[in-house]
């Protein structure tokens, strides 16, 4: 039997690949740079079956150049770089990897916020700098027991997010699109926009990148926010105007901002935002645990797997074109 052919972007854990192994001849991109797109393209003429990555625009553009593909897939839950109504079109189902994730971002999450409010990095560097001493001390952080987390995009993370602060003896607030069936359930409160930001004193960001919520947060949604308040963004750099962000840390609208998520992704050392001190940025490593990363990569790997077989994906986004 002839095998599928198989372009895969980014890399795979074993575990991963042994399933597709048998059954596809693999081309694989696995550099940390985007693929150039006329290799792209030439991988793509021939291929059933694409992984793709974040650093990817998958849109008619690129599906034009790809007329045998049957299933798309990707190691992620947001798929903001997949224009999806473009694959449905083409009935191309689209598979991501929801749920697995939620935990270990929603640890990175609450970690974000705990460790900007008890300055746990900068106390390490504190020491790693020789700066203690007797009588030397840090500027004090603030207490998460009793203040109020607003989360802007309450699905499945915040949900986590919610429990981790509520064990810290915190209020949460959430605003979403429209109000949960489950709020007696999670003990959290639906509010309006403009209370989520007044009366936050942690705001953190979990929702999708759409057209509705790029650059949701910029220069007047700053300047609503408590001074002593922490932003937190875990979701999409986009979601916010990174200048607006920029300009109310350093008039100290806000307290400080805690980032897994930037614009520019990578964000560079000489960007102005990194030479701050109420700031503290991590690699977008949300879902980076060796455990989650493996389900996530299996998930894919299913995801494509029955997408190739013409059978029903696990999960899949646009579910009217799904197998
Ligand atoms: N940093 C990282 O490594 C990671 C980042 N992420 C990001 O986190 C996001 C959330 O993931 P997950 O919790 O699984 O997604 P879910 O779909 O479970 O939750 C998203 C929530 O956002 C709400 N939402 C959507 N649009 C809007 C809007 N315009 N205004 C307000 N709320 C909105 C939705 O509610 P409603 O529809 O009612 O508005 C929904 O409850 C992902 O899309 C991804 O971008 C995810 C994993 C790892
Ligand atoms: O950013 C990560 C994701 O899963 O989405």
């Amino acid at each position: 039997m002839s095998k599928f052919n198989v372009v895969v972007i980014g890399k795979l854990f074993p575990s991963a690949l042994e399933k597709l192994e048998g059954t596809c001849e693999i081309k694989v991109w696995d550099k940390a740079e985007r693929i150039p797109d006329p290799l792209l393209y030439d991988w793509l003429q021939d291929a059933e079956g694409l992984i793709s990555r974040g650093d990817i625009q998958v849109n008619e553009e690129l599906l034009a150049h790809a007329p045998r593909l049957r299933v798309i897939a990707q190691s992620s839950v947001g798929y903001d770089n997949i224009n999806i109504e473009d694959c449905t079109k083409r009935s191309i189902p689209f598979g991501n990897t929801p749920e697995v994730l939620v935990e270990a971002t929603a640890d990175l999450t609450f970690g974000l916020l705990l460790s900007s409010a008890r300055r746990i990095h900068e106390g390490w560097d504190f020491v790693q700098q020789g700066k203690w001493a007797v009588g030397s001390n840090l500027p004090f952080g603030v207490d998460l027991y009793g203040k109020t987390v607003g989360i802007f995009g309450m699905g499945s993370i915040g949900k986590a997010v919610v429990r981790r602060a509520q064990a810290s003896g915190m209020k949460v607030i959430y605003h979403n699109r429209k109000q949960r069936h489950d709020d007696a359930e999670t003990g959290a409160s639906y509010v309006g926009f403009e209370h989520l930001l007044t009366q936050s004193d942690f705001i953190v960001v979990l929702a999708p990148l759409s057209d509705e919520t790029r650059n949701r947060f910029g220069k007047a949604e700053f300047k609503k926010m408590k001074p002593t308040a922490y932003f937190v963004n875990a979701a999409r750099g986009a979601i916010v105007d990174t200048e607006a962000l920029y300009h109310a840390l350093v008039n100290q609208e806000i307290a400080y901002a805690a980032l897994d998520v930037t614009v520019p992704e990578p964000i560079t050392p000489d960007h102005q935002l990194i030479k701050l001190t109420n700031v503290l940025i991590t690699p977008h490593i949300g879902s980076a645990t060796v455990e989650t990363r493996r389900k996530m990569s299996e998930l894919t790997a299913e995801n494509l797997l029955a997408g190739l077989k013409k059978q029903s994906l696990p999960k899949c986004v646009n579910e009217e074109v799904n197998y």
